[in-house]
C-alpha cells in the first residue's frame, strides 16, 4: 500500500500532508456549509424587507394618488359653475404637477365627459367604465388594464408595450347630497416602473435583483414589456413576508422574496411583489472566500509536508549515519565509531548500545582469532607427530626385527622399483642371495640365542660392506638377500666374494666362525618380473650349497 513511501521522511510528510489536507477539507466544507446558509437567510431577509419596503413606497404612492382624487372630489365648489372652468384649472393644475397621470376627467351623473385635461374625451360616454360604474358609489381604484378610449389619443411607448392605466375614481356629490358625478384619473403604468427603479439601489441592481408585480392570480403586472412577457412566476411562491430558494423558467435557482400589497380597503388590488435575486450572486461571497480557504489549506498543507519533512530529516539523519557506519565496519573498518553526538536521547541510547555491542563483537573476535591461531598451531604440530609417526611406522614395518635389516616386504618394493628402472632405463641390477652354512649346527651346538646373535653379526657386517652400493634384507630364517641397483656381473660378483670372505673371516663369538654360500644373478632384458631374477640368484644359491659351500656362484641363466 506504500510502495514506494519506503522512509521516515516520505511517510511522515505523507501522513501530516493528508492529515492537514482532511482536515483543511472538513473545516472549509463545514465552514461553507454555515456560512452559505447564514448568508442565503441573510440574502434572503434583506429581499424580504427589500420587498416591504417597495411595497410601502408603492402603496404610499397609490395612496396618494387616491387622496388626490378623493379631494379633487370633495372640492364642491368646483362642479357649482355651468361652465366648469374652475374645475377644467384644477384638473389642468393637478396633471401638471404629476406628469405620470395619462387622463383626468369628470364625467356628470349620465357619464359623459364634461371636463378633462386638454379636453381629451370630452363630451364621451364613459357610463360603461368600470371607474365610472365603481366610482358612482365610492373611492375606487382599478386595476391595470390596457386603454381603450385613450388608445389612440395618446403617444405610444417606446419599447412597444401598450399603453396600460390604473384608474383612480371618486364620487362627486352636491350640497344636498344629489349625485353629480364622478372625477377620475388615468395614471399611466409607468409610474409604478419609476417607483420601482427609485427604490433599488445600486448595490441590489448588482446583485441582479429582478422585481415583479403580479395579480390575485399570480398573473405578472410587472414588468410589462416584451422583455418578460413570456415569466411564469413558479408555484408555489413563498408565503407573505416570507422567501425561498425556487428553481424558476429558465432552470436557474434564485432566493425569491414575497410581500403583499398593503391598501386601503377601496384600493385592495390584491398585487404582490416578489423579488428574486439568482443564488449564485447570493452565494457568490461565500464561493469567494470558499476559494481563497481552499487556496489557503493547499497552501498550509504544502508547508506543513515540507516542516514535516525537515522534521523527519532530523529523525531519520542520525539512523542512516548509524547505518552507514555500520557498513564501514562490516567492510573492515575498524575505526569507526558509533558515537553520534546527537541529541536525541533515544538516538544517543542507541549509538550507544550499538557502540558497547560492536566493542564486545570486536573482543570476541579477538578472542577467537587467537583461539584459532592456537588450534592450527597445535594443529599443524600433531600433524608432524603423525607423520613422523607414520614414517617411523612404515620403517618399523619395513624392518627385520632381529637384525634391523630391511624385511621382504621393504625388499619386494625396493626389487619392483628397480626392476621398473631397468626397463625404462634399462638399467642393470643384480641379486645376491646368501645362505650361512649348516646353521642348523650352530643352533644346535651354542644355542637358539647365540644362533640370533650370529644372525644380527651378520647383518650388520653386510651393511658395513654393501654400505650405499645397494641393500641389504633378511630374505628370512639364517637367507639374506643382496640388492645392487645399476650394477653389472662382475661387480656383483666382486661384491658377492667380499661378502663371503667377510663372514668367514669374522669371529661371530668366542672360537665360532662361519660361511655362507652366494648365488648371484643379474635382470635379463626379457626379464617379465623381479623374481625371475630372484629364482636366479636362489638357483645359483642352490647350486653353491651343492657344490661345496663357502663360495660364489654366478648364475648363467
Ligand atoms: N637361532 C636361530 N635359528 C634359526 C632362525 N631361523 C632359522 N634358524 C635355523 O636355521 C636352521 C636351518 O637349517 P637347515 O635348513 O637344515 O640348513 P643348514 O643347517 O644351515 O644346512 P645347509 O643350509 O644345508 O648348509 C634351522 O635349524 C633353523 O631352526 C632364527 O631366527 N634363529
Amino acid at each position: 500500500m506504500l510502495r514506494g513511501f519506503d522512509t521516515f521522511r516520505k511517510r511522515i510528510t505523507l501522513l501530516s500532508g493528508g492529515l492537514l489536507l482532511s482536515l483543511s477539507f472538513v473545516l472549509v466544507t463545514s465552514f461553507y456549509q454555515l456560512t452559505s446558509t447564514r448568508l442565503s437567510n441573510a440574502s434572503g431577509e434583506s429581499l424580504v424587507s427589500l420587498s416591504q419596503s417597495i411595497s410601502n413606497m408603492l402603496s404610499a404612492n397609490l395612496l396618494e394618488r387616491e387622496r388626490e382624487i378623493r379631494l379633487l372630489s370633495r372640492r364642491t365648489s368646483l362642479y357649482e359653475n355651468q361652465d366648469l372652468s374652475a374645475l377644467q384649472d384644477a384638473i389642468d393644475e393637478i396633471r401638471n404637477s404629476y406628469k405620470d397621470y395619462a387622463w383626468i376627467g369628470f364625467a356628470n351623473a349620465s357619464g359623459t365627459v364634461i371636463a378633462s385635461g386638454n379636453g381629451i374625451l370630452k363630451g364621451v360616454d364613459v357610463s360603461q367604465r368600470p371607474w365610472f360604474i365603481h366610482g358612482r358609489s365610492g373611492p375606487f381604484v382599478g386595476n391595470v388594464h390596457e386603454a381603450l378610449l385613450l388608445e389612440n389619443l395618446m403617444p405610444k411607448p417606446k419599447d412597444g408595450s401598450p399603453i396600460r392605466f390604473v384608474d383612480f375614481a371618486a364620487p362627486v356629490m352636491g350640497e344636498n347630497g344629489d349625485f353629480k358625478g364622478v372625477v377620475a384619473t388615468h395614471a399611466d403604468w409607468s409610474w409604478v416602473r419609476e417607483v420601482l427603479l427609485s427604490s433599488l439601489t445600486e448595490a441590489s441592481k448588482r446583485k441582479g435583483i429582478d422585481i415583479f408585480i403580479i395579480d390575485n392570480d399570480k398573473k405578472i403586472l410587472y414588468p410589462d414589456s416584451n422583455l418578460f412577457s413570456n415569466i411564469e412566476v413558479p408555484k408555489p411562491l413563498p408565503k407573505d413576508g416570507q422567501f425561498k430558494s425556487l428553481i424558476w423558467q429558465d432552470e436557474s435557482e434564485y432566493l425569491t422574496s414575497l410581500v403583499s400589497l398593503n391598501s386601503s380597503e377601496s384600493s385592495n388590488l390584491g398585487w404582490q411583489i416578489v423579488l428574486r435575486q439568482p443564488l449564485s450572486s447570493a452565494m457568490s461571497a461565500v464561493k469567494e472566500v470558499h476559494t481563497l480557504l481552499l487556496f489557503l489549506g493547499v497552501f498550509a498543507t504544502l508547508l506543513c509536508m515540507l516542516l514535516a519533512y525537515q522534521f523527519a530529516s532530523t529523525l531519520s539523519r542520525p539512523l542512516e549515519r548509524l547505518a552507514q557506519t555500520a557498513k564501514s565496519i562490516q567492510q573492515g573498518n575498524r575505526k569507526e565509531t558509533f558515537q553520534d553526538g546527537s541529541q536525541l536521547t533515544e538516538i544517543a541510547s542507541l549509538s550507544r548500545s550499538l557502540e558497547e555491542m560492536m566493542s564486545s563483537l570486536l573482543v570476541r573476535e579477538q578472542s577467537l582469532m587467537q583461539m584459532n591461531l592456537t588450534l592450527e598451531t597445535k594443529v599443524q604440530h600433531r600433524t608432524a607427530e603423525l607423520e613422523a609417526s607414520n614414517r617411523s611406522l612404515k620403517e618399523a614395518v619395513r624392518l627385520d626385527p632381529l637384525t634391523h635389516s630391511y624385511n621382504r616386504l621393504a625388499l619386494d618394493e625396493a626389487l619392483l622399483d628397480e626392476y621398473r628402472l631397468a626397463k625404462e632405463l634399462k638399467r642393470p641390477f643384480a641379486v645376491i642371495m646368501v645362505d650361512a652354512d649348516h646353521f642348523k649346527k650352530v643352533n644346535d651346538t651354542y644355542g637358539h640365542t647365540i644362533g640370533d646373535i650370529v644372525l644380527q653379526k651378520i647383518a650388520k657386517l653386510f651393511a658395513g660392506v654393501v654400505g650405499i652400493k645397494g641393500m641389504v634384507a633378511r630374505f628370512g630364517g639364517e637367507e639374506f638377500t643382496v640388492l645392487l641397483p645399476d650394477t653389472g656381473g662382475p661387480e656383483a660378483k666382486d661384491m658377492a666374494e667380499m661378502l663371503r670372505e667377510a663372514i668367514e673371516k669374522e669371529e661371530m663369538t668366542e672360537g665360532l666362525y662361519i660361511t655362507a654360500s652366494f648365488g648371484v644373478a643379474l635382470y635379463e632384458i626379457d626379464d617379465n618380473h623381479y623374481e625371475q631374477v630372484l629364482n636366479r640368484a636362489d638357483s645359483a644359491l642352490y647350486k653353491a650349497k651343492e657344490t661345496g659351500r663357502n663360495q660364489v656362484v654366478m648364475s648363467n641363466k
